[in-house]
């Protein structure tokens, strides 16, 4: 009998550079079954690069990532297709269609996807807007929708086909901390009222500690540090404390790598 690993997925040791511009340096790291699971660094560090190998959207220049065994770039466009269907995603843009109500919007990808029935439909739809708390908007269009609504709306649409994995791609930017916390706590519970498995890249560090089981710190395109959530906001470690605390000096350098400033003068 195949044995079903602890991971769903697992980064091994990813480089990608665009042209020379070398965004990942040997990624490793592995995301639980089950857990929520933050993927932390400041902007440019090569988050949406990683999170675009999940999907295959980009190739590895050496190293893997695997979905369940899976290595992502082996894959023939049927099994991609297939693997791509069991990760939801959520992007700080939320991607509605604008020219359809929040009913159709979640509609569209059941109708696309599958051979399911409009009666079977109406009642997922229905299902999907009262886990975010807003079944009642359905009928709405997004230009109506606050920007909180709007991302819960994305979240209910990026659950529409009961995926394994939700990968949510800075699910807090721009939003007001009302909002922000109200996302935060909605994806901690439907990763556990479903019982899926939840990737969060963020650079927002207070919130995703709150919700995160385990946390991955990623800088100049490795892992500079890991560990259990509450373990992280207790931790000493010099990088994971300028992380938290956002201090603009420590180890990771504030300055982009550079010779000596005198050399610069003539
Ligand atoms: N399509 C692309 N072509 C060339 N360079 C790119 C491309 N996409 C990203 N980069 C560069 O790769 C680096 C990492 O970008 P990436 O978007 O992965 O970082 P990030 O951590 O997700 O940042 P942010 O939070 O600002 O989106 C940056 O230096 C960026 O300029």
């Amino acid at each position: 009998m195949k044995q079903i690993s602890e991971n769903l997925v697992e980064v091994s040791n990813l480089h990608f550079a665009y042209g020379n511009n070398k965004v990942l340096r040997g990624i490793n790291l592995n995301i639980h079954r089950g857990k929520v699971v933050a993927i932390l660094g400041v902007s440019g560090c090569g988050k949406s690069t990683l999170l675009h190998h999940f999907g295959g959207q980009l190739k590895p220049d050496s190293g893997s990532v695997k979905f369940q065994g899976q290595i992502i770039h082996e894959l023939d466009n049927t099994d991609l297709y297939a693997v791509r269907r069991e990760m939801g995603m959520m992007f700080q843009v939320s991607g509605l269609f604008s020219d359809l109500t929040v009913y159709d919007n979640l509609a569209f990808p059941m109708r696309e996807h599958t051979d399911l029935s409009e009666e079977m439909i109406h009642d997922l739809v229905l299902m999907k807007l009262q886990a975010v708390g807003l079944r009642n908007a359905h009928g709405l269009m997004p230009k109506d929708l606050s920007g909180g609504m709007e991302r819960r709306v994305a979240l209910a649409r990026a659950i529409a086909l009961d995926p394994t994995l939700i990968i949510y791609d800075e699910p807090f930017a721009g939003l007001d901390p009302i909002s922000l916390s109200t996302i935060a706590n909605l994806i901690r519970k439907l990763n556990d009222a479903l019982g899926i498995t939840s990737v969060v890249v963020t650079y927002d560090m207070s919130e995703s500690l709150k919700i995160a089981d385990y946390v991955y710190f990623i800088h100049d395109g490795v892992v500079v540090a890991e560990g259990e959530a509450a373990d992280m906001l207790a931790s000493n470690d010099p990088i994971v404390y300028q992380f938290i605390h956002a201090k603009p000096d420590g180890p990771v350098a504030f300055h982009y790598p550079a010779p000596p400033y005198a050399e610069d003068f003539l």
